[in-house]
């Protein structure tokens, strides 16, 4: 999507938004577009950070339908826009609705708890309240942008509530809802004091979408204890099986759709002399080293930077990595910067790169390269291409589109990447190097064999892992949704109730 210099308005506004409601309507926390401020005291729109941008941005430009939204900063309230065909209407937050509809509930409550606990989840009833309220507007603003019949397609951790609000409002709608991140296991989850209304609102959708069977699992099982719903039995497949929860005379069904890349656009990119130019420039100003390793993420507890700065470091003390061969080049995007857990992380981070820097870089030519700052798309693909090892350690992901991007890079069949088991990713990507981002000698093992792997080896695993890459690509990946929605799929078996479930 392109981005604007036009105070929030571009001349294509001027058509103005359809009278009649779109056919086709994604409801996400964000516009694909943010609101800045730029210095001259006027807005620009700038495009939004993170993986659910960057999958459903294609999508919605090949559907032309309408794109519901938070604009990004706190009391603005645009006029609805027309960006590459695409609607945008705005969903405005007051600042106290970021503070805990946002930063509160949905990323100091929701991201920790559907992430393992990495760090421990608040649970605040304030926080609750503005969940529940933000929810209903984001509910309130679809039902009026959606045309009779419509299919809406709400996205993500921060919006359960809205399919069952949405449903109170428009049961003519047919409803999805896919989590980007992952569903917990059970006994985690059970800990949210609000478990049943986030059940229930999440089974106002007609089909449930997660990255892995694994999460649809754990939803069958709480739809039956909390909801006190029938549910399927027998597994859930990866777009192929869907379980089934009969909620009164509808059926809900749940099923696994692992989301992916636009992967042709950034493999042709990739090719393109400008990016590979600007690649070997990129080399030549790390100092030629023998190798590049590259990181790329929102600077997230979750991403696991830490583990592979401390892997790093450890593998400098025993001299199995020569701090005058290896080049790390860490780009960690700004993220949820207000929270504590994300401002600790920072100084945690920084401290880290500090360290290695002070003791194994040399005058210009520090060990570790640091970012801290959004990086444009064609730079990043320079990145990608450029980089030997890619260093992809989150303690835990829902996908991680990062990973996938890198594969689709490297036309070349060069290059290897080092992933965590604990990233959705990981369930397709077997031929990378995976490691456990708890076990730091595993991680520095992957490296090693990374950095040292012979060029056949390299080439195989790099061939296994683009054919798996390529083919399954974002379109697959909201076709086999949006088919399944339209009542396509394999529904699940017989149904049971809870008394009769196993309690796995
Ligand atoms: O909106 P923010 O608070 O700035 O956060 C950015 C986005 O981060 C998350 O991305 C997830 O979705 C990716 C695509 O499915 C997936 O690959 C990744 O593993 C997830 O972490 C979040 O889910 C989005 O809602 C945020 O907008
Ligand atoms: C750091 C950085 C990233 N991107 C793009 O953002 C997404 C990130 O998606 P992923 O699934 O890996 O993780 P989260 O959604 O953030 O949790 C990916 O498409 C990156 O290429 C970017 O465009 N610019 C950046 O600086």
């Amino acid at each position: 999507m392109s981005v604007g210099d036009r105070n929030g308005k571009n001349a294509a506004d001027e058509v103005g938004p359809s009278t009649k409601g779109s056919d086709f309507v994604v409801v996400a926390n964000r516009l694909p577009v943010d609101l800045v401020t730029a210095p001259d005291g006027g807005t620009r729109w700038k495009r939004s950070p993170g993986g659910l941008v960057t999958a459903l941005e294609p999508i919605l430009r090949g559907n032309k339908g309408a794109w519901v939204g938070w604009p990004g900063v706190a009391d603005a309230d645009p006029d609805p826009l027309i960006e590459d065909g695409v609607e945008l209407h705005s969903v405005p937050l007051s600042a106290a609705e970021v503070e805990d509809y946002y930063e509160g509930f949905s990323n100091a409550t929701l991201w920790p708890l559907y992430h393992d606990v990495i760090v421990k989840p608040v649970y605040d009833r304030k926080w609750w309240s503005a969940y529940v309220e933000v929810n209903r507007r984001f509910a309130e603003s679809a039902a009026k942008v959606a045309a009779q019949g419509a299919t809406v397609w709400i996205q993500d951790y921060q919006l359960q509530l809205v399919p069952k609000m949405l449903r109170m409002l428009r049961p003519d709608l047919t409803i999805g809802f896919f989590l980007h991140i992952p569903f917990p296991p059970i006994e985690l989850f059970m800990q949210m004091p609000w478990r049943t209304e986030i059940i229930e609102g999440l089974l106002g959708a007609d089909l449930i979408g997660f990255h892995l069977p694994g999460g649809a699992q754990n939803f069958l099982y709480l739809a039956r204890r909390l909801a006190g719903q029938p549910t399927s039995r027998g597994s859930i497949g990866v777009r192929s099986k869907l379980g089934v929860v009969q909620v009164g005379f509808r059926s809900v069904r749940v099923g696994a759709f692992p989301i992916s890349i636009d992967s042709g656009n950034l493999d042709e990119r990739s090719k393109l002399k400008s990016i590979r130019d600007r690649a070997k420039q990129i080399r030549k100003d790390l100092g030629n080293p023998k190798h590049i390793m590259l990181g790329v993420d929102r600077l997230d507890y979750t991403k696991g930077i830490d583990v592979r700065l401390n892997a790093l470091l450890e593998l400098l003390e025993e001299k199995r990595v020569d701090p005058a061969s290896v080049a790390m080049l860490q780009l960690a995007t700004p993220s949820r910067e207000r929270v504590d857990s994300y401002v600790q992380l920072r100084s945690q981070v920084e401290r880290q790169v500090g360290r290695i820097n002070g003791e194994y870089g040399e005058m210009a030519h520090p060990v570790v390269n640091y970012l801290h700052r959004p990086v444009p798309r064609d730079e990043l693909i320079a990145y990608f291409v450029a980089a030997d090892v890619m260093l992809v350690t989150p303690f835990r992901d829902g996908m991680n589109l990062v990973a996938k991007e890198y594969v689709a890079c490297r036309s070349d069949l060069g290059g290897a990447l080092v992933l965590s088991e604990f990233t959705g990713a990981a369930a397709e990507l077997r031929q990378a190097y995976l490691c456990n981002p708890h076990d730091l000698e595993g991680v520095k093992d992957s490296i090693v064999a990374a950095l040292e792997q012979d060029r056949d080896e390299g080439r195989k695993r790099m061939r296994a892992l683009r054919r798996q890459v390529l083919t399954h690509d974002v379109e697959r990946w909201a076709k086999s949704f949006l088919a399944a929605l339209s009542g396509g799929g394999v529904a699940g078996s017989a149904l049971i109730a809870d008394d009769e479930a196993e309690t796995s």
